[in-house]
């Protein structure tokens, strides 16, 4: 399957951490710690809680940063009676690029189901933003070495309903919730089994053509000591890091992996 189209993507998953003052602050350090060549090579965006994101958006458009940015979550209805919650509507007003969907720590803590992710990057897709889809499997799935069944149900149950044009231009993290905030990294073998595996599974759905397009990221525990044999996998197209990502030289040190001896 080709591989050669796809521009790597290093996107920096901030959780609830970091002001929007100093969001401002990272991201200044994180442009100046990236040139020109980084930047072509590799895409990088930021996902900051949605308190920061205008004050973000002011920065990287004065500054003319090349950074993507985008959310941690949207709402699957665009207004109404929804105390707390935010639409697509709202994150594409901010200039949003990126929006997370299903991840981990929202399917545990606010019982995020396959169908609710399923509406939410429907919602996204109205509002024109690209959805960054987490799926991946808790330890005792992987212990019982039904890792790849497992997320790949997620994918099936995520992608319900959606046509081939948008997802073309998903996003998929593979992500296993072991490996998230634990320091335990998968190694790039069983990234590149599941990247494999989702693309495949992205072919039997959609065409090959939809397949080898897709962006596949892995995501849990990425810090610049471990990212470039996992960037080296065929079917890895760049990282989902979360605690690694608030710290600006780290982050910069994974978006220039290819720097790295
Ligand atoms: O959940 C993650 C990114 O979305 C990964 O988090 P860590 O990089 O902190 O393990």
């Amino acid at each position: 399957m080709a591989t050669t189209t796809r521009r790597p993507l290093m996107a920096g998953n901030w959780k609830m951490n970091l002001t929007h003052l100093e969001a401002i602050a990272l991201v200044q350090k994180l442009a100046f710690s990236l040139n020109d060549d980084d930047l072509e090579k590799v895409e990088v965006a930021v996902l900051p809680p949605f308190t920061d994101i205008r004050s973000v958006q002011t920065l990287i458009d004065a500054d003319r940063y090349n950074i993507a940015y985008g959310a941690q979550d949207l709402s699957q209805h665009d207004s109404g009676a929804y105390t707390g919650d935010i639409s697509g509507a709202m994150l594409a007003k901010l200039g949003c690029t990126y929006v997370v969907v299903g991840h981990s720590e929202r399917r545990e803590y606010h019982g995020e189901t396959d169908e609710l992710v399923a509406a939410k990057i429907k919602a996204a897709y109205k509002h024109e933003l690209t959805p960054i889809l987490c799926i991946g499997e808790p330890l005792e799935v992987r212990q019982e070495n039904r890792h790849v069944e497992h997320t790949l149900a997620q994918l099936d149950g995520a992608l319900d309903g959606l046509g081939a044009a948008q997802a073309a231009s998903i996003v998929v993290a593979y992500e296993p919730v072991w490996a998230i905030g634990t320091g335990e990294v998968a190694t790039p073998d069983d990234a590149q089994e599941m990247a494999a595996a989702i693309r495949e599974r992205l072919a039997k759905l959609y065409s090959a053509e939809v397949a080898a397009g897709v962006r596949i990221l892995y995501g849990g525990s990425v810090k610049a000591a471990n990212v470039k044999p996992i960037m080296e996998q065929p079917d890895v197209d760049g990282a989902l890091v979360g605690g690694a990502s608030i710290n600006a030289d780290e982050f910069a040190l994974i978006a220039r992996y290819h720097r790295n001896p």
